[in-house]
């Protein structure tokens, strides 16, 4: 048993800041125990020579559909209402519990190996969701996807209760379970109401779709005269934490509204750009106050899950739609992907960067590559140049959960047998 990790001699970036240091990361009981230079290597400790290494906070995946891996290159080149009612539904409707968890891993499998610690996933089925992200070391903060309109849909509802119940804060609260409305246009005002209320009786958040295309935009307007964000607030979604995913199309007064209510937004690039949803207004939204995180969206709709992707994509995408170089930078775009991601989970006390106390998430990318000289601007090399295949090993709570290839908790070819055999099932069978 050992009494804990020193990577020794790492470059790193510290702080919610980010800032490139050099020195040594004492790992002791899942937490950052040290930093500093020549740190004791005391007797039982694994050492790591860390001299090769750019170590950053671990990965923050703000929006993620995990299990839809098995979906993956279906459904292609379509719009989201097409993709989702012609193609994804009517496979989604077959899904069982072993499906939705072997699925699951596929994606931890390739999430892990991009350097991402923490996903937010809504899905069906969430307890073979918890239990796969239990078994690869992850962290997560999960919710029931509920489309609801009638009396009939209030079985998903209790499935998130019941969710909460057996998994929040397991694993020493490593597992959140947050309540998953699916999206402003799928759940009624009442319904949302009522999800609400849930959420807020258990002091806990709320992670929705809202305002993705629009299409959804003008339906609302039309329907009730309301911006799809100003129904969610309307419906008191926004009086605990509240992550929404895209935010496409928003108003001045939209954005304001964020601002004020501390609502997190998961930004999707990879999947507004494919599904031609539309650019949302990052550099806006940063700019009053809105915490805004990156989301990989399911492997249907992007078809990668990696966060490192997303945060180049969406740097290159504001500067592209606004003409204007100057928007997201990449150090922002690196903040987006780790602390801002945490802050927009409200989980920033504990991950996100790299200082004393926090949690041991941490990402050791090797810059022993061509496309890594020189390295005197380290989040410009990540964002424009470095690949996730960079990724040497990965901890997650202290743990090793990836080392040069090698996932060590996770029986990779049991999962990928799985993840292919299923998936040839629920599309040719
Ligand atoms: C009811 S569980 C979650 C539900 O969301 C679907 N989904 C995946 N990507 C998107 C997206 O970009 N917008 C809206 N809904 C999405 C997924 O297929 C599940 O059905
Ligand atoms: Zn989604």
């Amino acid at each position: 048993m050992t009494k804990g990790t020193l990577l020794q001699n790492a470059s790193y970036l510290a702080g919610d800041g980010l800032t490139p240091t050099r020195g040594d990361i004492l790992i002791k009981d899942g937490k950052i125990a040290g930093l500093g230079e020549g740190l004791n290597p005391e007797a039982g400790l694994d050492l790591v020579d860390a001299s090769h290494y750019l170590v950053t906070p671990g990965f923050v995946n703000t929006h993620s559909h995990a299990a839809m891996s098995l979906l993956r290159g279906y459904g292609g080149d379509q719009n989201l209402k097409t993709w989702l009612t012609e193609y994804i539904w009517p496979v989604e409707a077959k899904l069982t519990d072993e499906d939705v968890y072997w699925g699951t891993l596929v994606s931890l499998v390739e999430m892990l190996a991009a350097g991402v610690t923490v996903i937010a996933d809504m899905y069906d089925h969430m307890d073979a969701v918890a239990q796969a992200c239990l078994d690869a070391g992850i962290r997560a903060n999960l919710s029931r996807g509920m489309i609801g309109f009638n009396d009939d849909d209030r079985h998903s509802l209790k499935e998130n209760d019941a969710l909460y119940d057996r998994w929040h804060n397991a694993e020493g609260g490593r597992i959140k379970v947050w309540y998953g409305p699916h999206a402003t246009n799928t759940c009624s005002p009442d319904y949302l109401a009522e999800v609400a209320a849930h959420a807020q009786n258990r002091a806990t958040g709320i992670h929705i779709h809202v305002s993705e295309t629009k299409e959804e935009f003008d339906e609302l307007q039309e329907k009730y005269g309301q911006t799809p964000v100003a129904l969610a607030q309307a419906a008191g979604l926004f009086k605990g934490p509240c992550l929404i995913a895209h935010g496409v199309w928003l108003t001045e007064e939209d954005k304001a509204i964020l601002a004020a209510n501390d609502v997190g937004l998961a930004h999707n690039p990879a999947s507004n750009m494919k599904l031609a949803s539309g650019a949302c207004p990052v550099a806006d939204l940063r700019q009053a106050g809105v915490k805004v995180g990156i989301g990989t969206d399911g492997a249907s709709s992007n078809n990668a899950q990696s966060v490192l992707r997303d945060a180049q994509l969406a740097a290159l995408m504001q500067k592209l739609t606004r003409l204007d170089p100057t928007l997201v930078s990449a150090q922002e775009a690196l903040t987006m992907a780790t602390i801002e991601g945490a802050q927009a989970l409200h989980w920033d006390e504990e991950i996100g960067s790299i200082a004393v106390g926090k949690a041991a998430d941490l990402v050791c990318f090797d810059t022993d590559k061509p496309w890594w000289i020189p390295n005197h601007e380290p989040a410009a090399t990540l964002i424009y140049a470095a690949h996730s295949d960079d990724v040497d090993r990965v901890y997650a709570a202290g743990q090793l959960v990836y080392h040069q290839g090698d996932w060590p908790r996770l029986d990779t070819e049991r999962i990928f047998y799985e993840g292919c055999s299923r998936a040839k099932k629920l599309l040719q069978g």
